[in-house]
């Protein structure tokens, strides 16, 4: 390291030194004040279509374990099905097997490929989440990450657009384990360090949904650096669950880097909360 270097300080108190957006008026997360939420009948059913084949690869990013989607298809969806790639044996819902990856509906206008999931914990079950609901904490939260492909030809440039990017939030909680949330906390163990990757393929991000899809949108932020304001967040009222020895092999397993990844609620700055 050159003499004299300052490591910049990680912690997101400091990340505005940075990234200015940081104190910007759309930042996440924040804190859901259920009653201050506003009906809107227009907001519509949210409808994910994943296809399982298109996952390729788990990795410990140093913030965060995520599953990387291949999001390259072109637009004329040159991925066409057959019994083999479709493995729809893999697949945890009757849904009909699907050749897209995309999220269309809810307060969606045009469709948004799948980019990548990843989650956000703490170093107990008391704490982990981003998002709060009336000051409540949950012990995780999933992000399915995804980007308007409609309007926008790369990730990249989708992530510096208003309505670039849109981000399903699941909140976890502890309960009974969930076998869905295995295929991918089992295989932790191959990517202990930073920056490690393995393959991953056959998961269909649906399976790890609960039963209703009813949600809270509003305009915000990355989570963490760059911290853009590009994700329309649509958080999922209900919860799934996952068992403690779940939420601590992700915590042992990856715990040199990931122990608290979650940003604190930032101002609302006078935004709506909608709800379906
Ligand atoms: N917690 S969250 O859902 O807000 C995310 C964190 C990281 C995300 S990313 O992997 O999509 N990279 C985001 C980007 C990096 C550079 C340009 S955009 S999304
Ligand atoms: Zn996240």
């Amino acid at each position: 390291v050159p003499v004299g270097y300052r490591m910049p300080d990680l912690r997101p108190a400091h990340w505005k030194e940075v990234f200015p957006v940081a104190n910007g008026d759309r930042q996440s997360p924040i804190d859901i004040k259920t009653e201050e939420t506003k009906y809107d009948p227009s907001l519509r059913p949210l409808n994910p279509s994943y296809d399982p084949a298109s996952a390729k690869i788990i990795l410990n990013n140093g913030h965060s374990t995520s599953v990387e989607f291949d999001d390259t298809v072109n637009k004329s969806g040159s991925f066409q099905p057959n019994r083999s790639n479709l493995l729809s044996e893999f697949s945890c819902s009757d849904a009909e097997p699907t050749t897209a990856f995309v999220l269309t509906g809810g307060p969606l206008s045009g469709t948004y490929r799948l980019r990548q999931i990843h989650f956000h914990w703490g170093s107990n079950d008391e704490a982990g989440s981003e998002h709060t609901v009336d000051g409540m904490k949950y012990a995780a939260e999933l992000h399915v990450v995804h980007w308007n492909a409609e309007k926008y030809s790369s990730f990249v440039e989708a992530a510096s657009q208003s309505d670039g990017l849109a981000v399903m939030a699941v909140f976890l909680k502890i309960g009974e384990c969930n076998p869905q949330l295995s295929k991918i906390t089992d295989r932790l163990d191959t990517i202990r360090i930073k920056g490690k990757k393995a393959l991953f393929t056959n998961f269909d991000p649906r399976c790890l949904l609960p039963k209703s899809l009813d949600y809270w949108t509003y305009f915000g932020s990355l989570t963490v650096p760059p911290l853009l304001e590009s994700v329309i967040w649509i958080v999922l009222r209900e919860p799934i669950s996952v068992c403690s020895e779940q939420l601590s092999t992700a915590e042992d397993e990856v715990a040199c880097c990931l122990l608290r990844n979650f940003r604190p609620p930032q101002p609302l700055r006078g935004r709506e909360v909608r709800r379906n």
